[in-house]
């Protein structure tokens, strides 16, 4: 792939606030196209790794690459190429949706105004509503038809759908692998909803306590874990090492995640595929001094 091919590359990158390290040596490729979700506990560094992204924060070590350049050089035009939509869809509480687009347009070169007239149509959302009375549902969907309505070739969201219902978190994902599918922009945002990612994302990347445990093409990481479960017993983690994601032990049964080319699956051992939320939480739990990333295919 060549440098443009990519939507956002770091190398060895690491932010530091006055009270210590929020993210440590984060290197990760993340193709453009598709739909990319940073996944994370609180306070894990996924707002830091987004701001660094779209140029809010610098790195305190490392560079970071966004659409092919290196984005603390960033001029206007590059930035043009760039939407963020921070956490909690600020919008201006008392100006009308109609004043909203407006205010877009007046902001951003490229602004496509009847594009998001047409996607706030579709959802029934009235132009001529305060953003402040509508629902959380509805501002999270005007916020996003302004975000789209940019052009961004790159499209960042932080936790775009934690303060949502399940039905307005579901409209929300539509309407964005929605603008997905027409083609053109790429999608990273942060979520710790994991359950839903799997019908939603193309690439995953894990964060835990600053460092990148898990990042890939989702069905390409699906597809080099599996679990094994078997009588109860530790011979097989001697056997599959470092291959061993996770190892969980019942009375009877012991079940482990491993990662390809780990054991092959003995006599009286079942293989498994693994669901995607129980391979996040694999990740998560797994003690730092064994926290070395993991990752597979671009993102490398
Ligand atoms: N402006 C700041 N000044 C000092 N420390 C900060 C600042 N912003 C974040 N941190 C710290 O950096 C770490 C990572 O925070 P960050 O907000 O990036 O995590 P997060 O994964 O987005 O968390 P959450 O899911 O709770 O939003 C945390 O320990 C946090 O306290």
């Amino acid at each position: 792939m060549t440098a443009a091919e990519f939507a956002l590359r770091t190398d060895g990158v690491s932010k530091r606030y006055r009270k210590g390290w929020a993210l440590r040596d984060c290197t990760l490729a993340l193709p453009a196209g598709g739909v990319i979700a940073l996944v994370g506990p609180n306070g894990a560094g996924k707002t830091t790794l987004l701001r660094l992204a779209v140029g809010l924060l610098a790195p305190s070590t490392g560079t970071v690459e966004v659409l092919g350049r290196d984005v603390t050089a960033s001029t206007p035009q590059t930035l043009a190429r760039i939407g963020f939509l921070a956490q909690d869809h600020p919008l201006y509480k008392r100006f009308t949706v109609a004043e909203m687009l407006r205010f877009g347009r007046a902001c951003n070169l490229r602004f496509d105004q009847q594009l998001a007239e047409r996607r706030l149509a579709k959802l029934g959302i009235p132009l001529d509503r305060r953003a402040g009375t509508l629902s959380g549902g509805q501002q999270a969907q005007v916020a996003l038809a302004l975000a789209l309505a940019k052009r961004p070739d790159l499209l960042v969201l932080d936790e775009p759908v934690a303060s949502l219902d399940p039905l307005a978190r579901h409209e929300f994902l539509q309407v964005l692998m929605g603008a997905v599918a027409e083609g053109g922009v790429t999608v990273l945002f942060s979520s710790h909803v994991v359950h839903e990612l799997e019908r939603v994302c193309d690439h995953l990347v894990v964060l835990n306590q600053g460092r990148v445990t898990l990042a890939g093409d989702l069905d390409t990481l699906l597809a080099e874990h599996r679990l094994l479960v078997g009588p109860r017993t530790a011979t097989g983690l001697d056997r599959a090492g470092s291959a061993v994601v996770e190892a969980v032990h019942s009375d009877r049964h012991t079940t482990l995640l491993v990662r390809d080319g780990g054991i092959p699956a003995a006599p009286g051992w079942q293989a498994q595929p693994v669901a995607l939320e129980d391979l996040v939480l694999a990740y998560l739990r797994r003690p730092s001094e064994q926290g070395a990333a993991v990752t597979s295919g671009a993102a490398a």
